[in-house]
């Protein structure tokens, strides 16, 4: 079995973060592991409060891990301070971590400020030339590029932009734009459009997350980039469908309505 390392928040709500890649990595058959960089207190609603774990304690966690394991992908994601960025990016290169996938994790939906706004610069220095695929939602890359994105031409550019700072390839998400769902791949060569209808729902809590997990899983797998893409966009479009009206608020995506349907039990 392969093993998949995310490096991310925890979300006591169990919808974003360490919980949902979690859950990702078991429906894609592959082992997850997890390094925590920070304990949120958040639900459906929102985010309350937030506890960052000390670089030193990440350093270590990500020490153990690959001083034993054979990580095979490793997902990045919601990572709040410089220091912390900083010290995992040079794990990363010390232990030779391979298809790694960056989600530029800034702003939760509900307006929190997961990244500290003086760390951005540091996380597109450090994180994005190591990173396999990145996958910024529309907000992120307009902070990323400093440009406003109103269109599918203006992903494109921003997608070439972000290209430049390193990564292997970009996934520009589309989700914050209306109509259909279209996310963008770019190589540095040509540009792949991924389209799904949109699902009419507010439970969308968690799709960044998950849809990063589900490219890292298959990445782990020896699919090619395209390939993992592909098939990780068909994987959220399936878990937003089912997604699970949960609390007061933006309920999360679901990831065992198959298994459950086959194993014929109740899954909604
Ligand atoms: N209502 C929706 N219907 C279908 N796909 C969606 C919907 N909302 C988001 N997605 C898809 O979920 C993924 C993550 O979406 P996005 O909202 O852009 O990022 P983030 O969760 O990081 O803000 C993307 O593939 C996007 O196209
Ligand atoms: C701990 C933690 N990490 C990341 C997020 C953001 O999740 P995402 O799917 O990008 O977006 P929203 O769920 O905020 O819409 C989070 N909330 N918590």
């Amino acid at each position: 079995m392969k093993n998949v390392l995310t490096i991310a928040g925890s979300d006591s709500s169990g919808g974003a973060g360490i919980q949902a890649d979690i859950k990702t990595f078991a429906a894609h058959g592959v082992f997850g592991l997890s390094v925590i960089t920070a304990v949120t207190a958040q639900n459906t609603q929102g985010v309350f409060a937030v506890q960052d774990i000390t670089p030193d304690m990440i350093a270590k966690q990500m020490d153990a891990i690959f001083s034993d394991i054979d990580v095979a992908a490793v997902k990045i994601g919601m990572v709040s301070q410089s220091d912390s960025i900083t010290t995992i990016a040079a794990k990363l290169r010390e232990w030779g971590a391979r298809n790694i996938v960056a989600d530029t994790v800034m702003v939760s939906s509900s307006g929190y400020h997961l990244l500290n706004p003086a760390a951005e610069a540091t996380l597109v220095r450090e994180l994005l030339p190591l990173a396999a695929v990145v996958t910024p939602n529309i907000p992120e890359a307009e902070v990323i590029t400093g440009r406003s994105i109103f269109t599918l031409a203006d992903m494109e550019e921003a997608a070439r932009v972000i290209f430049a700072l390193g990564p292997q390839s970009v996934l520009m998400k589309g989700g914050h734009l209306e109509g259909d769902s279209i996310d963008i791949l770019f190589d540095g060569h040509s540009f792949v459009y991924l389209d799904a209808r949109r699902i009419v729902t507010k439970n969308t809590h968690g799709t960044g997350c998950t849809l990063s997990s589900a490219i890292a899983a298959n990445l782990s797998r020896g699919l090619a980039a395209a390939d993992a893409v592909a098939a990780a966009k068909a994987y959220i479009t399936g878990a937003i469908e089912h997604s699970l009206s949960m609390g007061k608020g933006a309920g999360p995506t679901h990831h065992f309505y198959d298994l459950y349907k086959k194993a014929g039990m109740r899954c909604d």
